[in-house]
């Protein structure tokens, strides 16, 4: 791919395996959740997330979609218990959607597409940073929220009106006292499994904890985010659309629930 990894038909993930090979590995992302092969895990424990709304710093359109990136020099925003052993830090928060409503999650739910899916992106302290923990099994935990269109949802608005200030790919602005559980569902049950990251590198190196319930977007909330572009100013624009990953195959894993 001359111009870098993206999701045309020329740089998208069809094409990723022949940069990347671990496209084709064993326990790639997204997958299709089929609640019926899951299996509960009374073990499972409930997610403690703890949030200090005082290290968010920015909001930046990375050219793939955009992402509010967190300090993680401290323990301030965490994720532990849930499936995963150990303290792991919120390090960023980015979506991934579709140019219509019947697309844009990476995880489907007995085949069911929903329009959008937040991802929040942690790493284990075991490591020292980010970037070693991701090449290790056990180094990212990312908790996956729907969200399905319904009602306006006034907690992602600050996110939506910070939209003008990034729409080309490279811009970014401050986005400062953000508490990420607002975007959080009511109920944290989830399904949980090994998986990877859904773009390049494709790392095989997170434990993925997928909420059962959606949070809501309105119609008029969708079209903000598929008014960003995926170019850059000086570039003809192309609209930030369909910036999601089809599901992987499952090959030998399980899904486990923490509910019945
Ligand atoms: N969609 S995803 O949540 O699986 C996801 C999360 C993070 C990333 N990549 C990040 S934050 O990369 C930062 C640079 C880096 C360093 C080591 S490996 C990648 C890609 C996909
Ligand atoms: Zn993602």
């Amino acid at each position: 791919m001359s111009n870098g990894w993206g999701y045309a038909d020329h740089n998208g993930p069809e094409k990723w395996c022949e940069n990347f090979p671990i496209a084709n590995g064993p326990r790639q992302s997204p997958i299709d959740i089929q609640p019926s092969g899951a299996s509960y895990d009374e073990s499972l424990k409930p997610l403690k997330l703890q949030y200090d709304p005082s290290t968010s710093l920015d909001i930046l359109n990375n050219g793939h979609s955009f992402q509010v990136t967190f300090a993680d020099d401290d323990d301030s925003s965490t994720l532990t218990e849930g499936p995963i052993s150990g303290k792991y830090r919120l390090k960023q928060f980015h979506f991934h959607w579709g140019a219509s409503d019947d697309k844009g999650s990476e995880h489907t739910v007995d085949g069911k597409c929903y329009p959008a899916e937040l991802h929040l992106v942690h790493w284990n302290t075991e490591y020292p940073s980010f970037g070693e923990a991701a090449s290790k099994p056990d180094g990212l935990a990312v908790v996956g929220v729907f969200l399905e269109i319904g009602a306006d949802n006034p907690n992602l608005q600050k996110l939506l009106d910070a939209m003008d200030a990034i729409k080309c790919k490279g811009t970014q602005t401050s986005f400062t006292n953000f508490d990420p559980t607002v975007l959080l569902p009511e109920s944290l049950d989830y399904w949980t499994y090994l998986g990877s990251l859904t773009t390049p590198p494709l790392l095989e190196s997170v434990s993925w904890i997928v909420c059962k319930q959606s949070i809501s977007v309105s119609l008029e909330q969708m079209k903000k985010f598929r008014s960003l572009l995926f170019t850059a100013e000086d570039e003809e624009a192309c609209c930030m659309v369909n910036n999601y990953r089809p599901p992987q195959p499952l090959k030998d894993r399980e899904v486990r629930a923490s509910f019945k």
